[in-house]
């Protein structure tokens, strides 16, 4: 019955060394097993040999040649038809395991019942089965009719290589290929007998998984087997035979024409191919071609194992692989080539072809972050600098000692420690070594993955929920603060802070934006300060000037502004749909920045500060019956200042002074961080800067402070260490200035106002001025901004019309914010008791407000106010902020002011945001 006419080698191997195909599989579930194939009558066909007498190896088109069985077997097939579709109808044909499953049940009908072949015509009863199932589903049946082909017990010894593939690739069709080493179309290979010899391997840029089989040197053995599992789950499996072509029979045309649609839409430029005739023992090897580069290596199946199994096996390894690759199809950009990047850094590229592996916290820890127990709390880490100079690693170990758990660095003076190289003790007496806790240290040893893991998740977390974040490094010269907040942009592995905080924010974001509906807009903004002289440079002006007309642009200066503090003006924000646009204007500004010129000096890269905004506008409209909207602007803040200046030559509350030093930076973050009322250094453009983020109560601050390894630094490090060690024990107090973001996080320290992290809800105008609808002071749940130090945005048309959710997210023009104003806000000294009574004013009549108000905006921009007044019952000269103050006399009246200002040159919808005091104004005049 054997193909080969028991003239395969002695030592089992095919004398010709032949190569299969295995195309397809209906399920997995039976799979195709070469062994049999070797033995089928097609081979025998094929092989040009004669079948052995009397073994009754009909070839399936012979047979059909013939015009079929003889009577006997026409029964038969008969019978089995009936059983097979008794089968059907207990099960879906659609199940692409299911004509093996057939294949299996059928039962021996008749004559068939105590031999495999009918004594008439030799036909083998896998041949009737193979014919009954034909009659079923066409496409399912394929690797049934091959499978039927092939007797079970002489697998080992056989296959030389196999290939079992779903799909082949037309490209690898080249005309000047010799047929040998081509691989085929399935269509081709029926018309093309002779390919015999050819590489099996394919691959394609779809979704496939690949095991070649090779081998057949070693007796009894299975070297490697190559599948490709291409449409795997379409059920889009046959099987072929690639050494000594054998064409399909009829039954698999179905699917080989299904197979040849594949084949001309499939692309096969990274099609690799292999030489099945080497017959050389190879590794087995599975590849999923969607990710290239990433081979598994699987083991062959064992040589006592049933052929079956051994091909059921891979089938089931492919079937896995290539799930699994489907569900990554979503992810396109990783397949195509990046382009080669226009900035000398590649940030960009490197995010689209391997992002980092978000921390598992990101997406799991959101309703932690409701109670916001890190709010007006900065959190420092401490990062040990892995020192060149340390020779002895001795030394630093006893000069430093970390606890990671206990998140505890303990510090000896090396000058009193028995290690120290100057081989004295200053001192008689041994120093008692320091002991400083922190939110996280991490040793030279710590990855920069682990580094960003545990400073970023958190912190991208609350932006996400509406609160501003911030992320800086401190510390002295050359010990990696740029390394860790930029990093390299060579592999994934050494990505710094910001390219991972960039591709996990946006990651967050997807999944907010599925979750709830909301919908968000990131722009991305650099600013660099550099030089003694604090030049500030907007580092995306190039990338933006192209939208803009020569001269538009007014500059980017730093403002102080009453109710926000120090803001910068005209800076270039630019919207980043994705995280590889977000990256990519990280790459051109890095590009920008005076630190990358060839010929900075020491003096500007010190004093070279760059920081990198991630503005993030989010929306929703609330579902609730009010038909309101819910949104605002949030803001991460992701620093890398340089080491300063070594000493502050000449101060700068003295006057004349124009850089600052790293201890007196390390002052005015001290100052920030503790929301002191006077912070050192006010007029430094540094200093201004980094009030904007590190001064406002409603920022969560990560600082990451650098020490060296090396005892020779001692003194350095100890200084950095203090430092940290006084912000770590500092909480927060509320400044005078109010956030321009709109922080959707509870910022009270004290915890006493339990805000979730939903977006702060607002009205839209109609609502808000209908008498009918209780006011929203009157909701117990509402709670002002100003105590999250937020403004509301609120989008209207240019006529102060509504703007459907449509038009809001086709335009996704930044919102001209304006902040609400504190003394406004009802709730701000309800329990506070000190409220700074000049933050609140006395104002009775409209036309004192907007004098106010015309105060407070500065009137540097062209900016008018409209007020529309809702009176209520009589209540004279009620005073604000008695109001504020929680009077529980009945809320009488609202105002809504909208504030007009320039349009600004992005917002196509000429939108001006408009901005509702939390507190209703009473009996104006
Ligand atoms: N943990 C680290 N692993 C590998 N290389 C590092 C590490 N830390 C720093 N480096 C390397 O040390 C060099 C100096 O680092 P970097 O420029 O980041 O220091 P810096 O503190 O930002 O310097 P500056 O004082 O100019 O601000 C860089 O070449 C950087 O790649």
């Amino acid at each position: 019955m054997s193909s080969f006419g028991g003239k395969s080698a002695p030592d089992g191997r095919d004398p010709n060394n032949r190569m299969f195909t295995v195309e397809g599989c209906p399920g997995g579930e039976s799979p195709v097993t070469p062994r049999k194939r070797l033995h089928s009558a097609e081979d025998a066909r094929c092989s040009s040999r004669p079948p052995p007498e009397g073994a009754g190896s009909v070839s399936i088109s012979e047979s059909e040649e013939k015009g079929g069985f003889c009577q006997q077997c026409q029964q038969k097939v008969t019978e089995l038809k009936k059983q097979a579709l008794a089968l059907a109808d207990q099960n879906s044909l659609k199940d692409p395991g299911y004509a093996s499953f057939l294949f299996e049940q059928l039962q021996r009908p008749g004559s068939h019942e105590a031999v495999s072949c009918c004594q008439v015509c030799s036909t083998p009863l896998h041949q009737l089965k193979q014919e009954a199932l034909q009659t079923l589903h066409a496409p399912t049946l394929t690797l049934s009719s091959d499978m039927a082909a092939l007797p079970t017990k002489s697998f080992l010894p056989q296959p030389a290589r196999y290939t079992v593939s779903s799909s082949v690739h037309a490209k690898q069709l080249s005309k000047g290929q010799p047929a040998a080493h081509s691989v085929l179309p399935l269509g081709e290979r029926h018309r093309v007998p002779g390919w015999s010899q050819s590489p099996s391997v394919t691959s394609g840029p779809k979704t496939s998984v690949q095991v070649t089989v090779a081998g057949g040197q070693i007796s009894g053995s299975v070297g490697s087997v190559t599948i490709q599992a291409q449409q795997y789950l379409e059920g889009v499996w046959s099987v072929s035979r690639v050494n000594n072509y054998i064409p399909q029979p009829k039954p698999a045309q179905g699917l080989m024409r299904q197979a040849d649609r594949d084949v001309s839409a499939a692309e096969a430029s990274d099609s690799t191919m292999t030489t099945s005739s080497s017959g050389t023992l190879t590794s087995c090897r599975l590849r999923n071609s969607s990710q290239p580069g990433l081979p598994a290596t699987v083991t062959g199946p064992s040589p006592s194992a049933s052929s079956s199994a051994a091909a059921s096996f891979f089938i089931r390894a492919a079937q896995k692989l290539n799930l699994s690759s489907k569900r990554k199809k979503h992810q396109p950009s990783l397949l195509h080539p990046q382009e080669p990047s226009i900035y000398p850094t590649n940030f960009s590229g490197i995010l689209q072809v391997s992002p980092p592996a978000a921390p598992p916290c990101l997406l799991r820890a959101v309703s932690k972050v409701k109670e916001n127990p890190g709010m007006g709390k900065v959190k420092v880490m401490m990062r040990i600098c892995p020192s060149l100079e340390t020779a002895d690693s001795s030394e630093s170990q006893s000069f430093l000692k970390v606890d990671s758990r206990k998140k505890q660095l303990t510090l000896y003076d090396p000058a009193s420690s028995p290690h120290s190289s100057s081989g004295h003790r200053r001192s008689a007496t041994v120093a008692v070594p320091k002991i400083f806790a922190f939110d996280a240290v991490f040793t030279q040893d710590a990855s920069q993955a682990e580094v960003c893991s545990g400073t970023v998740a958190e912190v991208i977390q609350s932006v996400v929920n509406g609160a501003d974040g911030c992320i800086f490094c401190f510390g002295q010269v050359k010990l990696g603060k740029t390394y860790t907040m930029i990093g390299k942009d060579s592999s994934t592995q050494s990505l710094g802070i910001v390219p991972c905080a960039i591709s996990w924010l946006f990651k967050l974001i997807n999944e907010r934006k599925e979750k709830t509906g909301t919908r968000f807009s990131v722009r991305v903004s650099a600013v660099e300060i550099f030089g003694k002289d604090e030049e500030l440079k907007d580092l995306l002006s190039d990338v933006s000037s192209g939208s803009l007309q020569e001269g538009q642009s007014p500059g980017i200066s730093l403002r102080e502004d009453p109710i926000c503090g120090t803001q910068l003006q005209n800076q270039s924000e630019l919207r980043a749909p994705t995280a590889e646009k977000a990256a990519l204007f990280l790459d051109a500004a890095i590009s920008a920045r005076s630190t990358s010129r060839p010929s900075v000096e020491e003096d500007e890269r010190r004093n070279s500060h760059m920081l990198f905004t991630l503005h993030i506008y989010q929306y929703r409209m609330e579902k609730s019956g009010k038909g309101g909207m819910s949104g605002g602007r949030s803001r991460l803040h992701l620093i890398d200042l340089g080491s300063c200046e070594k000493v502050l030559s000449k101060s700068r509350d003295g006057g004349g002074g124009l850089c600052l030093s790293l201890n007196a930076l390390g002052n005015v973050i001290m100052a920030l961080a503790n929301g002191a009322k006077h912070v050192p250094y006010r007029d430094s453009k540094l200093t201004m800067l980094l009030r904007e983020s590190l001064g406002n109560i409603n920022c969560r601050t990560t600082m990451i402070a650098h020490i060296s390894e090396s005892p020779a630094n001692y003194a350095d490090s100890l200084t950095t260490i203090q430092l940290a060690s006084r912000i770590h024990r500092m909480r927060k107090k509320k400044t005078k200035y109010a956030s321009s973001s709109s922080g959707g996080e509870s910022s009270c320290e004290e915890g006493r106002i339990r805000r979730p992290p939903h977006l702060r809800p607002f009205h839209p105008r109609t609502v808000a001025l209908d008498p009918d609808l209780p006011s929203m002071l009157s909701d117990p749940d509402y709670s002002s901004s100003s105590e999250q130090s937020c403004d509301t945005v609120i989008y209207v048309g240019p006529g102060g019309s509504a703007l459907s959710d449509r038009e809001l997210s086709d335009n996704e023009g930044p919102p001209a914010f304006v902040p609400i104003i504190p003394s406004l806000n009802r709730r701000r000294c309800t329990k506070e008791g000190s409220m700074d009574r000049d933050q609140f004013f006395k104002c009775n009549t409209f036309a004192e407000l907007q004098e106010r108000l015309e105060c407070i905006d500065g009137s540097e921009q062209p900016t008018a106010f409209v007020g529309e007044v809702k009176r209520g019952p009589a209540s004279p000269q009620t005073d604000i902020s008695k109001e504020s103050e929680g009077s529980a006399s009945p809320k009488t009246a609202e105002i809504v002011l909208t504030l007009k200002r320039e349009t600004p040159k992005t917002n196509p919808l000429n939108l001006v945001p408009q901005i509702r005091p939390a507190v209703p104004l009473q009996n104006l005049n």
